[in-house]
């Protein structure tokens, strides 16, 4: 045996299959609660989870034998990477696995809100026809800003060079982008032509209320925000702020500062946001698809075999 894996989230069973495949003895138990984790983990090599729970110190610490953190998905948010970095934990993840899935959502939300989808729907459902007030824009000539060229932005900017529009992108941490579809950038030529703003970002110290009144208020033109990356790197406020001043023209949020109920609808901008013409909501499935599900428990096998 190679060593002994717990899967603590939902992952398609391909992981598991093929876990044991290369040798490992594999518990699913998407179902385990923190506290159950905590007191079993001492047994185990290597742990699999989305977002459940957080991979912090304390679970770290109770795993003296563990070797990796296997994170079905992109965001490293919940794992407390300088301290598994600090033990020696290896981490893995699989943006690979829902970086189409996230490239087409975000797509989508973007197309729905520039031609008025969700309003105009619940508008006919609840009787009204007004085609005047539910006119929208078209993509072409207008100028995608993307923050963030990973595999996420990289996949939207992808899935966009078909629609005609120019799409720019700045990366602290990247340059040299070598595809044809998009024109690197600074942040500065991001604030001062796009169109449409979008987030593909990780949540880190640095990023956390990135997007807040200040920031908003340098952009030149009124734009159209998407973010499916992470909620917490926007103030929601400052994004309903701008909506109601108009200086965003409509929002697409796939992720938010606080997600899922009760605590989201404990918010004191959740009222706001769900009466708001202008707002498109998802609830975080941007890179959940039926496909991506199968495909990141592929990607983390095949990096799992490479360990
Ligand atoms: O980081 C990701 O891959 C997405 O946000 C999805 O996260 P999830 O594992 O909670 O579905």
């Amino acid at each position: 045996m190679k060593g002994k894996i717990l899967i603590v989230d939902d992952l398609h069973p391909a992981f598991k299959e093929r876990a044991e495949q290369l040798g490992y003895e594999v518990d699913d138990l998407p179902k385990i609660t923190r506290a159950e984790t905590l007191a079993a983990i001492a047994g185990y090599d290597g742990i699999a989870v989305r977002t459940k729970f957080r991979i912090d110190k304390e679970l770290m610490d109770a795993a003296p034998g563990l070797q990796f953190v296997a994170r079905a998905g992109a965001g490293l948010d919940n794992i407390d990477e300088d301290y598994a970095n600090e033990k020696g934990i290896l981490l893995i993840n699989a943006p690979e696995g829902n970086r189409d899935a996230l490239g087409e959502h975000a797509v989508a939300l973007l197309l729905s809100l520039i031609n008025n989808l969700r309003r105009a729907d619940t508008e006919i459902r609840n009787g009204t026809w007004d085609r005047e007030g539910n006119r929208g824009w078209e993509l072409k000539g207008k100028t995608v800003g993307i923050i963030g060229y990973g595999f996420m932005g990289s996949s939207f900017a992808q899935k966009l060079s078909g629609f005609g529009v120019r799409v720019i992108a700045y990366d602290k941490y990247k340059t040299g982008f070598s595809d044809a579809y998009v024109q690197e950038c600074s942040m500065e030529e991001i604030v001062k032509h796009s169109d449409v703003l979008s987030l593909h970002i990780p949540l880190t110290a640095e990023t956390r209320q990135m997007v807040d009144e200040e920031y908003l208020y340098h952009f030149k033109k009124k734009i159209f925000f998407i973010n499916t990356a992470r909620g917490e790197i926007v103030n929601t406020k400052a994004v309903l702020g701008a909506l109601s001043s108009g200086r965003i023209m409509g929002a697409g949020l796939d992720v938010l500062e606080a997600e899922k109920f009760p605590n989201l609808a404990e918010q004191s901008w959740y009222e706001e946001l769900k009466t708001s013409a202008k707002v498109i909501l998802t609830p975080h499935i941007g890179g959940w698809t039926f496909d991506s599900y199968r495909k990141i428990s592929e990607v983390l096998a095949d990096k799992l075999e490479r360990l």
